[in-house]
């Protein structure tokens, strides 16, 4: 199953989460996660979408698009950040925190409240902060990553579960060359998307025909850019 990031970022759990057994492949980017799948090299690939906290992630949705892959499993994942170090570093060395742009904002009111005076600097990944630091030997940086990424680069946990919301939780999909075909035995989920063209009212048109016939209502209601064909709206 192909993650962006390296191991110890919160993709490779959520791909053991959904295929325990799964061979997690490390990708440098989401586009590369995607073709990794389209060129045969995974079958799965796994993209976070949404988060509790900081809401969807709307590139991610905008690659769903741009890819011929579809959604065949999702995966809940809850999130505990820490703030992560070299060891014998203390919390007043710190003047730098980097870390994948989610983790920075979910965990940006504890930062603020924990009283460090360090710049915040995104990466593309949690654990490929915490990779960087361990590889730099970078003893005024420290990353926002997981208690996992610590054990593997060698940091040390200067706090714990640093996330503002304790019941903090990503939504990843799990993305196929195939499509599930749904039954009528069990409740399956769909993605819609619809292209919003001016002033054509489509999606309340849809939307009304959906409550005409009693539909259950869509859970997630996204606005995404569209392709450069105006704005599009998934659920
Ligand atoms: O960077 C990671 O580890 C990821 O898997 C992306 C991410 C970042 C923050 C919360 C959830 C997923």
């Amino acid at each position: 199953m192909a993650y962006q990031g390296v191991p110890g970022a919160y993709s490779e759990a959520a791909a053991g989460k959904a295929y325990p057994n799964c061979d997690p492949i490390p990708c440098d980017q989401f586009e590369v996660a995607f073709q990794a799948v389209e060129i045969w090299i995974a079958d799965r690939a796994v993209l976070p979408v949404e988060n509790s906290l900081g809401g969807s992630i709307h590139r991610n949705y905008d690659l769903l698009l741009r890819h011929r892959l579809h959604i065949v499993g999702e995966v809940q994942l809850p999130i505990h950040h820490c703030l992560l170090a070299l060891p014998g570093v203390r919390m007043e060395h710190i003047t730098r925190i980097i870390s994948h742009p989610q983790a920075l904002s979910q965990c940006e009111n504890t930062l603020t409240k924990m009283g460090l005076n360090a710049s915040r600097e995104a990466v593309d990944d949690t654990a490929g902060a915490a990779e960087y630091i361990a590889t730099n030997n970078l003893r005024n940086t420290a990353a926002i990553a997981s208690v996992r990424a610590a054990e593997l680069y060698g940091l040390q946990t200067l706090a714990k579960g640093i996330q503002d919301d304790s019941s903090n939780v990503t939504r990843f999909v799990i993305l196929s060359r195939e499509p599930i075909i749904p039954r009528i035995d069990r409740p399956f989920k769909t993605s819609i998307v619809f292209v919003q063209e001016k002033g054509t009212n489509i999606l309340f048109k849809v939307l009304s025909s959906f409550a005409f016939r009693n539909f259950g209502l869509p859970c997630n209601f996204e606005m995404v850019s569209g392709l450069g064909r105006g704005p599009a709206v998934q659920f």
